[in-house]
């Protein structure tokens, strides 16, 4: 069965829900989440004797991490609490989860103590949650290195104290978790940028909270439920024209490569027929490989096709220039990658061009790529990669994807998806290519723009996951190898949603 695909929320919209659902809630939200932080941490101790130590901070996320410390003290466990702060100043829930755990017999240290011979049984991060509001330096920064550097697991409380919720930026320093529990629904910082680096396996408690209830989110984690209905099985009296013509402009001399990677990716992925237009004139004329693709001249694809990606060794040429201004003018789905993006960036008219576009058009940028775009640089583009991709799609009136660690996918209408699959050996040669291809073969057999793109992202990422637990990758997994592995999971996903009834 397809898992749905969870709601992400940026701090904005967890207050919110939080403001909603707070009043009056029996037991109290922060009573409801030191318990659910507490079940989740028994899991990691379950056969790890000896102490436990929890760094508390001066918000309502040491209130967490007070309750959770009560929880254990009252079921026989040694708990050792740092806190550092003025219990005076505390906000009223985390005071009273203070005086709770006061009254249970607990008492606190102010600073992190030595590890016990043995070690701690599991450290708790309760310092920081959403109320960050700027980099760790100091105490709690000294804190958070020393408590990263532990060799047991390590529990963050709903966010890893030092990362940015909206963005996944660190700020300062950050605690590098095991594992974290977070409350009521995903963050965008835990699922991009530098969060995976620092939650490790994260559990959703959400609480009893039902938050899409309270507020429509307008973020999702991708999960193949998203473009399940489009995941139909091939009708019998189907031919190769039922599932659509699929062609890729690029090729320029020295990168025939990741022209024909992308038609590979393109036929693989179940395009009808494909053609590969490559710019250098020396170009093979036939892909010994692949003979079913087609090469041509770039000048000499069809008039009649389903689907075109322009960018996959394109080059900058003055012809590159020219074709892209015709491919953005056909009434046809488009991918736009590479160096399409980086003329499109340099080039007005082209924007217009594509802003006016009646079509589906695709991007597929990677951060510098997206800079250019936005006429920015790639700090600024990393330090929002949310911000970034949404005003890349407002612009250019363009469903797009910013690639890199959780890539972002987002719609023209201000919905955005953060996809989780994938891992670093993809930071390789090639992957961009493979990926435009699967893309372009989904929009050549009749899927819609949002679909095509949630699908190729995801099945990309996860074909490289299965590729790594087979001992391929994630060290030197190369851009060709994805291809077959993503074909194999994709006719799974099919079987699985034949199965499912879709
Ligand atoms: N949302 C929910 O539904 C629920 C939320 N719950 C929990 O509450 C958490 C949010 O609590 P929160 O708002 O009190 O913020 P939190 O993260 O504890 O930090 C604020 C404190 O830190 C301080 N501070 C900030 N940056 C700093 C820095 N760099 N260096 C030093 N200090 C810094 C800041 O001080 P100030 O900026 O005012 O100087 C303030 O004192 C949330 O993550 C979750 O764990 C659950 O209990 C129930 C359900
Ligand atoms: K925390």
């Amino acid at each position: 069965m397809f898992l749905p695909a969870q709601p992400i929320y940026p701090v904005a919209g967890i207050r919110e829900i939080e403001a909603r659902a707070m009043p009056g809630a029996k037991p109290s939200l922060m009573e409801r989440a030191g318990r659910a932080a507490a079940e989740d941490a028994v899991r990691l101790i379950m056969d790890r004797p000896g102490p436990i130590l929890v760094a508390c901070g001066p918000g309502n996320n040491g209130g967490d991490g007070f309750v959770l410390a009560r929880h254990f003290r009252q079921a026989g466990r040694e708990v050792v609490a740092a806190f550092a702060d003025d219990a005076a100043r505390f906000p009223a829930d985390a005071a009273t989860a203070y005086a709770n755990y006061r009254n249970s017999g607990g008492d606190t240290v102010s600073s992190l103590p030595a590890a016990p011979a043995d070690g701690w049984a599991l450290v708790i991060d309760a310092l920081f949650g959403i109320g960050l509001t700027r980099p760790l330096e100091g105490r709690y920064a000294q804190w958070v290195d020393s408590l990263s550097r532990v060799p047991s697991p390590r529990l963050a409380i709903d966010m890893p104290s030092g990362l940015d919720t909206d963005s996944g930026r660190v700020l300062g320093t950050c605690f590098r978790a095991t594992h974290t529990t977070t409350f009521i629904a995903l963050k965008p910082g835990l699922l991009t940028l530098d969060g995976p680096d620092h939650a490790g396996e994260i559990s959703v408690q959400r609480l009893d909270v039902d938050a899409a209830g309270w507020l429509q989110p307008l973020g999702r984690a991708v999960r193949p439920s998203l473009f399940a209905h489009r995941l139909q099985p091939r009708r019998r009296n189907s031919h190769k024209g039922s599932y659509g013509d699929a062609a890729i402009l690029g090729g320029a001399p020295g990168m025939c490569g990741a022209a024909l990677l992308a038609a590979r990716a393109a036929l693989w992925l179940g395009s009808g027929r494909v053609f590969a237009g490559l710019l250098d004139d020396a170009a093979p004329r036939v892909d010994v490989a692949h003979p079913e693709l087609m090469l041509r001249a770039a000048s000499a694809l069809p008039e009649q096709l389903s689907a075109l990606a322009v960018g996959p060794g394109l080059g900058q040429s003055d012809s590159a220039h020219g074709l892209l201004s015709a491919a953005i003018t056909r009434d046809l789905a488009l991918v736009l990658d590479a160096d399409a993006l980086n003329l499109l960036a340099a080039d007005p008219a082209l924007q217009a061009a594509v802003t006016a576009r009646s079509a589906p058009t695709v991007l597929t940028p990677h951060p510098s790529e997206a800079a250019r775009l936005l006429g920015c640089d790639t700090a600024t583009v990393q330090n929002d990669r949310l911000a970034a991709a949404l005003a890349l799609s407002g612009r250019l009136r363009a469903h797009t994807v910013l690639k890199g660690c959780g890539s972002i996918v987002a719609c023209p209408d201000g919905r955005w998806f953060i996809n989780d699959s994938g891992h670093p050996g993809m930071a390789s040669a090639g992957m961009g290519d493979v990926l435009t291809g699967l893309i372009t073969a989904l929009l050549a057999q009749g899927w819609d723009a949002e679909c095509a793109l949630l699908a190729a992202t995801h099945l990309h990422g996860c074909a490289a996951d299965r590729l790594a637990r087979d001992g391929i990758g994630p060290v030197g997994l190369s851009a060709g190898e994805l291809i077959g592995a993503a074909r194999s999971l994709f006719n799974g996903w099919l079987t699985e949603a034949a199965r499912n009834g879709f």
